[in-house]
């Protein structure tokens, strides 16, 4: 098999990408310091394991907020996704319901909430929020996710604004003709219009989005909502604790795959104490640079609960549309139990504190 891991399917997908839409893809915010941080921090930790504890019958299933799920790691919201393949977020909503993992669905999808609800009619799924200028287009989401079978509303904390993207901004980044913005047909938020001559996606989100949102915005959507809120993109103890307070029923430490602030931690190094802040009130999830089995045993060892992944969804689909998100998540799957196992773990609440340290540990021999 010559597609065996998550970088094998990244650079077959980096071969096979236009341009714009890879350097979209793959892109952190400035000088990509954060992203690189993402996989490094990560590297940093060590797996320490715990053998001869009779391993032989084991699983990998975990509930989330009322959601059985087959392992824990959940495809991440990710936008306009059929640049990447011509079924976009429905082959990739389509890979998760086979696997039994939760699927989100990005506000800023090439097909709509309607579309991913009828490919995708019994499978968990969370829908992805952004806050428009325009609160009558943001109800009108929340609603449509509600009444189409969504199970929680992820709102994104972190983007008042759009991340400083270079590549996008020398590629003048926009949409493709052939596509649309799928869940705002016939509203002015459909199209990506670029009269700056830089990036139109960053011209579009500075147009559309709210910039003066705030907590007592959040504490609004609870309230609105039916669904659980989850609060996407905490890098911190103090928001965590106030996200909390508002109402939301977990948190998703992330930086936004490095897209949003060049500089900040890597997710992998936020997380701890946002576990210590509100790890025993609500389920804390990460995501960021989750590329192996083996990531997402140190991300659970850490006190998440479920992990994300943005990307290496997006280069599955490029490469083979459905099957190709399929074999990503069969590829993790099988990586985590492999680790599990030989760490010595039988299902996944084994995996505790005591299973990693950072590198510095060993500095000290
Ligand atoms: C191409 C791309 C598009 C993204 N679009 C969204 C989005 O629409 N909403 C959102 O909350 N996060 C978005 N994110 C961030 C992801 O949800 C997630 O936080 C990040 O990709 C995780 O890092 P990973 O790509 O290393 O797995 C996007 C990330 C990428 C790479
Ligand atoms: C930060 C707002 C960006 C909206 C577009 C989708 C997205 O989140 C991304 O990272 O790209």
């Amino acid at each position: 098999m010559d597609l065996a891991s998550v970088d094998d399917y990244k650079k077959k997908a980096w071969s096979l990408l236009p341009k714009a839409p890879l350097d979209y893809y793959r892109s952190g915010a400035g000088d990509e310091y954060s992203l690189r941080l993402n996989q490094t921090a990560l590297n940093r930790i060590r797996i320490r394991p715990k053998f001869m504890r009779d391993v032989s019958k084991r699983s990998t299933k975990v509930n989330i907020l009322g959601l059985d799920l087959e392992m824990p790691v959940a495809i991440a919201p990710t936008a306009m996704q059929r640049m990447a393949h011509p079924e976009g977020e429905v082959a990739n909503a389509r890979a998760a319901a086979s696997a039994g993992v939760l699927f989100t669905q990005s506000t800023i999808s090439t097909s709509s909430i309607e579309e991913i609800a009828e490919a995708t009619p019994e499978s968990p799924k969370w829908f992805q929020l952004y806050i428009y200028r325009d609160r009558d287009i943001t109800k009108n989401l929340i609603r449509r996710a509600e009444t189409n079978g969504f199970k929680a509303i992820v709102l994104t904390v972190d983007a008042p604004m759009f991340g400083l993207r270079r590549a996008d901004i020398r590629n003048k980044f926009t949409l493709p003709t052939h596509l649309r913005m799928a869940n705002f047909v016939g509203e002015k938020a459909t199209q990506i219009q670029n009269t700056s001559g830089g990036s139109g996606l960053m011209e579009y989100v500075n147009k559309q989005f709210d910039d003066s949102i705030t907590w007592e915005d959040l504490k609004w959507l609870v309230k609105f909502t039916k669904l659980p809120v989850i609060a996407k993109g905490i890098l911190t103890a103090e928001d965590a604790t106030i996200a909390v307070n508002c109402g939301c029923k977990g948190v998703i430490v992330s930086n936004h795959g490095a897209r949003q602030i060049d500089g900040v931690p890597a997710s992998i190094e936020a997380l701890p104490e946002i576990v210590a802040a509100v790890g025993q009130r609500v389920p804390v999830m990460m995501d960021g640079g989750i590329s192996q089995g083996t990531d997402v045993f140190k991300a659970l060892a850490l006190g998440a609960k479920l992990v994300f992944i943005g990307r290496p969804a997006i280069w599955g689909l490029t490469v083979d549309g459905e099957r190709g998100v399929q074999n990503i998540l069969r590829i993790l799957k099988e990586e985590f139990d492999i680790c599990m196992a030989i760490a010595g773990c039988s299902k996944v609440t084994d995996i505790d504190r005591t299973f990693v340290v950072h590198e510095n540990f060993y500095s000290k021999l």
